[in-house]
Protein backbone atom coordinates (compact mmCIF):
# COMPACT_ATOMS: atom_id res chain seq x y z
CA UNK A 1 0.00 0.00 0.00
CA UNK A 2 1.35 3.35 -1.00
CA UNK A 3 1.58 6.11 1.46
CA UNK A 4 3.24 9.69 2.22
CA UNK A 5 6.63 9.39 3.75
CA UNK A 6 8.01 12.77 3.41
CA UNK A 7 7.96 16.54 2.18
CA UNK A 8 11.52 18.12 1.56
CA UNK A 9 12.26 21.54 2.63
CA UNK A 10 15.53 23.46 2.05
CA UNK A 11 16.59 25.54 4.80
CA UNK A 12 19.55 27.72 5.49
CA UNK A 13 20.23 27.04 8.74
CA UNK A 14 20.12 23.42 10.05
CA UNK A 15 20.09 24.22 14.11
CA UNK A 16 18.05 27.08 13.64
CA UNK A 17 15.27 24.55 12.17
CA UNK A 18 15.46 21.80 13.98
CA UNK A 19 14.74 23.88 16.81
CA UNK A 20 12.00 25.21 15.29
CA UNK A 21 10.33 21.99 14.53
CA UNK A 22 11.03 20.53 17.91
CA UNK A 23 10.66 23.39 20.40
CA UNK A 24 8.18 25.79 18.82
CA UNK A 25 6.03 22.88 17.04
CA UNK A 26 6.52 19.84 19.26
CA UNK A 27 8.17 17.53 16.73
CA UNK A 28 10.98 14.90 17.71
CA UNK A 29 13.93 14.89 15.73
CA UNK A 30 13.98 11.34 14.14
CA UNK A 31 16.88 10.61 12.49
CA UNK A 32 19.78 12.92 11.03
CA UNK A 33 22.56 12.16 8.63
CA UNK A 34 25.79 13.78 7.20
CA UNK A 35 26.66 13.06 3.33
CA UNK A 36 30.23 14.73 3.20
CA UNK A 37 30.87 13.56 -0.49
CA UNK A 38 28.13 15.83 -1.00
CA UNK A 39 28.53 18.70 1.33
CA UNK A 40 24.52 18.55 2.78
CA UNK A 41 22.94 16.93 5.91
CA UNK A 42 19.45 15.39 6.12
CA UNK A 43 17.51 15.50 9.56
CA UNK A 44 13.98 13.89 9.29
CA UNK A 45 11.59 15.69 12.13
CA UNK A 46 7.84 14.92 13.31
CA UNK A 47 4.94 13.60 15.62
CA UNK A 48 5.81 9.86 15.15
CA UNK A 49 8.37 7.48 13.60
CA UNK A 50 8.41 7.02 10.08
CA UNK A 51 6.98 3.84 10.03
CA UNK A 52 3.36 5.37 10.98
CA UNK A 53 3.29 8.74 9.85
CA UNK A 54 4.67 11.34 7.26
CA UNK A 55 7.74 13.23 8.53
CA UNK A 56 9.38 16.16 7.19
CA UNK A 57 13.19 16.44 5.63
CA UNK A 58 15.01 19.18 6.10
CA UNK A 59 18.03 19.43 3.57
CA UNK A 60 20.70 21.37 4.89
CA UNK A 61 23.17 22.14 1.84
CA UNK A 62 26.27 23.08 3.60
CA UNK A 63 27.17 25.98 1.13
CA UNK A 64 23.46 27.91 0.59
CA UNK A 65 22.70 29.73 3.82
CA UNK A 66 19.12 30.88 2.02
CA UNK A 67 16.35 30.01 -0.49
CA UNK A 68 13.61 32.04 -2.97
CA UNK A 69 10.60 29.89 -2.04
CA UNK A 70 9.25 31.34 -4.90
CA UNK A 71 5.18 31.45 -5.55
CA UNK A 72 4.42 27.93 -6.14
CA UNK A 73 5.21 26.80 -2.55
CA UNK A 74 1.71 26.79 -0.61
CA UNK A 75 2.15 24.71 3.29
CA UNK A 76 2.38 21.85 4.94
CA UNK A 77 -0.53 21.30 6.82
CA UNK A 78 -0.79 20.47 11.03
CA UNK A 79 -3.71 19.15 12.90
CA UNK A 80 -4.14 21.05 16.14
CA UNK A 81 -6.58 20.50 19.06
CA UNK A 82 -7.15 24.07 18.97
CA UNK A 83 -6.10 26.83 16.63
CA UNK A 84 -6.57 29.85 18.91
CA UNK A 85 -4.90 28.29 21.36
CA UNK A 86 -1.98 26.81 19.37
CA UNK A 87 -1.09 30.43 17.95
CA UNK A 88 -0.72 31.52 21.56
CA UNK A 89 1.74 28.56 22.02
CA UNK A 90 3.65 29.28 19.07
CA UNK A 91 3.90 32.88 19.98
CA UNK A 92 5.05 32.58 23.27
CA UNK A 93 7.87 30.12 22.09
CA UNK A 94 9.02 32.91 19.58
CA UNK A 95 7.69 31.67 16.59
CA UNK A 96 5.62 33.74 13.94
CA UNK A 97 2.33 33.60 13.00
CA UNK A 98 1.33 35.16 10.36
CA UNK A 99 -2.31 34.32 9.72
CA UNK A 100 -4.34 34.02 13.00
CA UNK A 101 -6.80 31.07 13.97
CA UNK A 102 -10.30 31.68 12.08
CA UNK A 103 -12.35 30.11 9.37
CA UNK A 104 -10.65 30.18 6.34
CA UNK A 105 -12.30 32.43 3.44
CA UNK A 106 -15.13 30.95 1.46
CA UNK A 107 -15.08 27.83 3.94
CA UNK A 108 -16.06 27.37 7.87
CA UNK A 109 -12.53 25.49 8.30
CA UNK A 110 -10.97 26.99 11.17
CA UNK A 111 -7.14 27.67 10.46
CA UNK A 112 -4.21 29.14 11.08
CA UNK A 113 -0.87 30.14 9.43
CA UNK A 114 3.10 30.33 10.92
CA UNK A 115 6.24 30.63 9.09
CA UNK A 116 9.04 28.15 9.96
CA UNK A 117 13.04 30.27 10.19
CA UNK A 118 13.08 30.06 6.53
CA UNK A 119 9.37 31.69 5.66
CA UNK A 120 8.20 28.23 4.81
CA UNK A 121 4.32 28.46 5.88
CA UNK A 122 2.72 25.82 8.31
CA UNK A 123 -0.70 25.51 8.37
CA UNK A 124 -2.59 24.96 11.46
CA UNK A 125 -5.87 23.02 11.20
CA UNK A 126 -8.22 22.79 13.84
CA UNK A 127 -9.52 18.91 14.56
CA UNK A 128 -12.94 18.71 13.93
CA UNK A 129 -13.65 21.62 11.95
CA UNK A 130 -12.66 20.17 8.07
C1 LIG B 1 -8.41 23.43 3.83
C2 LIG B 1 -7.02 23.95 4.17
O1 LIG B 1 -6.13 22.86 4.17
C3 LIG B 1 -6.52 24.95 3.21
O2 LIG B 1 -5.33 24.97 2.94
S1 LIG B 1 -7.63 26.12 2.59
C4 LIG B 1 -6.67 27.60 2.87
C5 LIG B 1 -7.00 28.62 1.84
N1 LIG B 1 -6.53 28.24 0.53
C6 LIG B 1 -6.83 28.99 -0.55
O3 LIG B 1 -7.52 29.99 -0.48
C7 LIG B 1 -6.25 28.43 -1.84
C8 LIG B 1 -6.43 29.41 -3.00
C9 LIG B 1 -5.50 30.64 -2.90
N2 LIG B 1 -5.76 31.49 -4.02
C10 LIG B 1 -4.03 30.19 -2.96
O4 LIG B 1 -3.53 29.94 -4.05
O5 LIG B 1 -3.44 30.09 -1.88
C11 LIG B 1 -6.33 29.90 2.27
O6 LIG B 1 -5.12 30.07 2.10
N3 LIG B 1 -7.15 30.80 2.83
C12 LIG B 1 -6.62 32.07 3.30
C13 LIG B 1 -7.34 32.47 4.56
O7 LIG B 1 -6.87 33.42 5.20
O8 LIG B 1 -8.38 31.84 4.88
NI1 LIG C 1 -4.21 23.32 3.52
Amino acid sequence: MRRILHTMLRVGDLQRSIDFYTQVLGMKLLRQHDYPDGRFTLAFVGYAPESEAAAIELTYNWDTPAYELGSGYGHIALQVDDAYAACDDVRSKGGKVSREAGPMKHGTTVIAFVEDPDGYKIELIQRGTQ
